[in-house]
């Protein structure tokens, strides 16, 4: 047989590495199974993947296609951002993440800092292990965090066997000879695929050759992008939305969004982390009364912070944090203070470990969008925040290296050094604090969480209990500088997205000052109109718009494409201050059927007269698609799964008076939803403009 297989020198070839070697390779895939379970099963914190890892959704994103020089570069605004009924639709389970028929696809994982992206590939690679996914033989995994992509001396190889995390191979000729000859059956991972900073040119010269032709890092990826090595493997990319130009992103066969906690997750987490059992009944319900840590507990890390913080608070009485300033001071303290505890010799208290110094690293590499700390710094400061869990280790190629443990870690101390350090002056702490005007260029989420940071600590009263900033240090000139900023704000003039990022720093100051001032100042038509609003951003929103009736101000409020969820825009629908909304159309229908189904009648009677179509400029799909459904309530006074509304009696005010139409949507949509708006023309009776 294996002599008739082998008719061309290259077959022959082929059959000597696929079937000649095959102990080595299956002994060096043990080995690769066994290292896998080593790297992925432990969690942060001393959990483990097995008990604590509480399964999350996948939702399936679209790109909108646009061309020309104008299209945007940044991914975020490319994205098709679904309305809460798309995305149940668009749900997907970890088992169907390569559901594709063709295995050799390329896949995006996007979500924010601490939603999970790096926990859910974990969890991956050990369905990988138990035999879940049999079409990989290989699974590299690759941290890009930890990549030195300034180097140029690197092998397909190389990037496989030296760089990513797989245990050292003895036989690793033979083994990349094999893989060689199934491409298809290799699935290759890049995590934190945001670190690769500077995406300009990231698709251009490609490597091309699997010798040992030295490449960088980047090189290496176009070239298994573009099919130029490796054809065949299938690649996983995980990245944070907002910090990626999409040149790379819009090309991928499939884009997967990670979904946060649902409420019933929150739960689950609680009762993994505390046990069942009465730690764990008082902690849920710490959580649940309190709905900015509710909220909060959408992002799986915020979850894990705020399950510390409860597991080692002092009493519990003990208020929960209502700013995330507060709570990452908080969980920050606590961490070196049971690392001091510990450790007695190492940092015996505070004063010994060198916070100044620490929260300088921070700021620096926060600068150059690095999560690394100078491995020349004291010893005795990395190790002790290190054991504090403010660092953690990784291992690069040939060395362990040290780490801002997340995001939020990382910004907090960087914030405090801006705050409290001489160095920097009032002008440096306004331009990282609060939303800039003018800044058109988009801004990372990162950024975003220092703002918070920043204003929050500036702010912060000497007596709103735990702080991490030295108390001998004058702030005053810093807070006064931010305070004039924040009076010069006009948000008449901000995009929604900054709009947005102004209410979390007014938020995050607690000051009823300057709500007032925010409230006083925002324009009667408040638009999130394409902003993706996630129950934090929705809490906040409601949080400072109901403040708005103690100063007699209305607003009409766009939550169209914010993918807002229906029990969030229930909650801002039913604010006194909101006269009118517009919101996706099916959403809409299902607050009503929300309110209809809990006999809420004068919740629904005002959700029905508060909505608006009005002007309706039909841009997208849908804003067509949905009309007859809603003419059909209009006619029948009833919604689709119920009998007789009365709240419905006088039919969908927003079809009665809708008075302009404009038919935007292009050749593409345009033929086939035509003869949908044609059918509903009848039922709009004060339409008068009909473009
Ligand atoms: N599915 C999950 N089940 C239980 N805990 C989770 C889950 N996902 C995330 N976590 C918790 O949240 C923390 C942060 O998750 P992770 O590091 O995976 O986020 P990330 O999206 O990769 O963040 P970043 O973009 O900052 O790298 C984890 O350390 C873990 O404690």
């Amino acid at each position: 047989y294996a002599q008739s297989a082998c008719k061309t020198p290259k077959r022959k070839e082929h059959f000597k590495s696929h079937h000649m070697t095959p102990l080595i390779i299956k002994l060096v895939k043990l080995e690769l199974l066994y290292y896998t379970i080593d790297v992925c099963c432990s969690m942060r914190g001393g959990m483990v993947m097995e008990s604590h890892y509480v399964d999350m959704h996948l939702v399936q994103r679209k790109l909108l296609i646009k061309s020309g020089k104008n299209a945007n570069k940044c991914l975020e605004k490319e994205l098709v951002i679904l309305s809460d009924s798309e995305r149940k639709k668009a749900k997907l389970d970890r088992s169907q993440l390569f559901h594709n028929s063709d295995s050799r696809q390329s896949v995006t994982l996007l979500g924010k800092a601490g939603v999970g992206k790096t926990t859910f590939i974990q969890r991956l690679c050990l369905d990988w292990v138990s035999g879940s996914l049999p079409q990989f033989q290989f699974v590299f995994l690759l941290n890009c965090k930890i990549l030195d992509l300034t180097q140029s001396n690197y092998s397909l190889k190389g990037l496989l066997f030296d760089l990513s995390m797989s245990p050292r191979c003895k036989d690793s000729d033979s083994v990349f000879k094999h893989i060689l000859s199934c491409p298809d059956e290799v699935l290759i991972i890049f995590d934190s695929f945001d670190h690769i900073k500077d995406f300009e040119g990231l698709l251009q010269s490609p490597a091309k050759s699997h010798t040992n032709t030295k490449y960088t890092i980047k090189q290496l990826f176009s070239g298994l992008f573009q099919k130029e090595i490796l054809s065949g493997c299938t690649l996983l990319i995980a990245t944070r939305p907002k910090d990626v130009l999409n040149q790379v992103l819009r090309k991928m066969d499939s884009l997967l969004e990670l979904c946060g906690f649902s409420p019933e997750d929150i739960e689950l987490y609680t009762s993994k982390y505390f046990g069942d059992g009465s730690l764990q009944k008082s902690a849920l319900k710490q959580i649940k009364n309190h709905r900015y840590i509710s909220s909060l507990c959408s992002n799986p890390l915020l979850c894990w912070t705020t399950c510390f913080l409860l597991e080692h608070q002092d009493s519990c009485n003990d208020d929960l944090p209502s700013t995330l300033t507060d709570l990452y001071q908080r969980v920050t303290s606590k961490h070196l203070q049971l690392a001091s505890l510990k450790n007695s010799s190492l940092c015996k208290n505070r004063k010994q470990l060198n916070i100044p110094q620490l929260c300088k690293m921070a700021w620096e590499g926060l600068e150059n969008h690095d999560t690394r700390v100078n491995p020349a710094s004291s010893t005795e400061l990395l190790d002790c925040a290190l054991k504090s869990g403010i660092l953690a280790s990784y291992k690069a190629s040939e060395h362990q290296e040290s780490h801002f443990v997340d995001l939020f870690t990382q910004n907090l101390l960087s914030a405090v050094h801006l705050v409290q350090s001489e160095q920097v002056n009032e002008k440096m702490v306004v331009a990282n604090s609060v939303v800039h005007q003018k800044k058109r260029k988009v801004q990372g989420e990162s950024q975003d969480v220092l703002h918070r940071f920043v204003t929050g600590l500036v702010f912060q009263k000497a007596a709103d209990g735990v702080s991490i900033l030295d108390s001998s240090v004058n702030i005053k000139a810093k807070r006064k500088a931010v305070e004039t900023h924040l009076e010069s704000m006009k948000p008449n003039d901000l995009v929604p997205n900054r709009l947005l990022e102004l209410f979390h720093c007014v938020y995050e100051t607690s000051s009823a000052k300057f709500a007032k001032l925010l409230l006083k100042n925002l324009p009667d038509n408040l638009s999130f109109y394409g902003t993706q609003l996630c129950p934090l951003d929705v809490y906040v929103i409601c949080h400072l718009l109901q403040q708005a009736s103690a100063l007699k101000r209305t607003f009409s409020i766009n939550l169209q494409d914010t993918c807002i969820p229906i029990c969030g825009l229930k909650e801002l629908v039913g604010l006194k201050c909101i006269k009118s909304f517009w919101a996706h159309t099916a959403d809409t229908i299902g607050l009503w059927e929300d309110l209809h189904q809990s006999n809420d009648e004068l919740n629904l009677k005002s959700a029905i007269e508060k909505f608006t179509l009005h002007p309706l400029k039909a841009t997208q799909g849908y804003h067509i698609e949905n009309l007859p459904v809603l003419v059909q309530i209009h006619r029948e006074k009833k919604l689709p799964m119920s009998e007789f509304v009365s709240a419905l009696d006088e039919g969908v005010p927003a079809l009665r008076h809708l008075q302009r139409l404009e038919f935007e949507l292009g050749v593409q949509n345009g033929p086939e939803l035509f003869p949908k708006l044609i059918e509903v023309l009848p039922s709009l009776q004060s339409l008068q403009h009909l473009e």
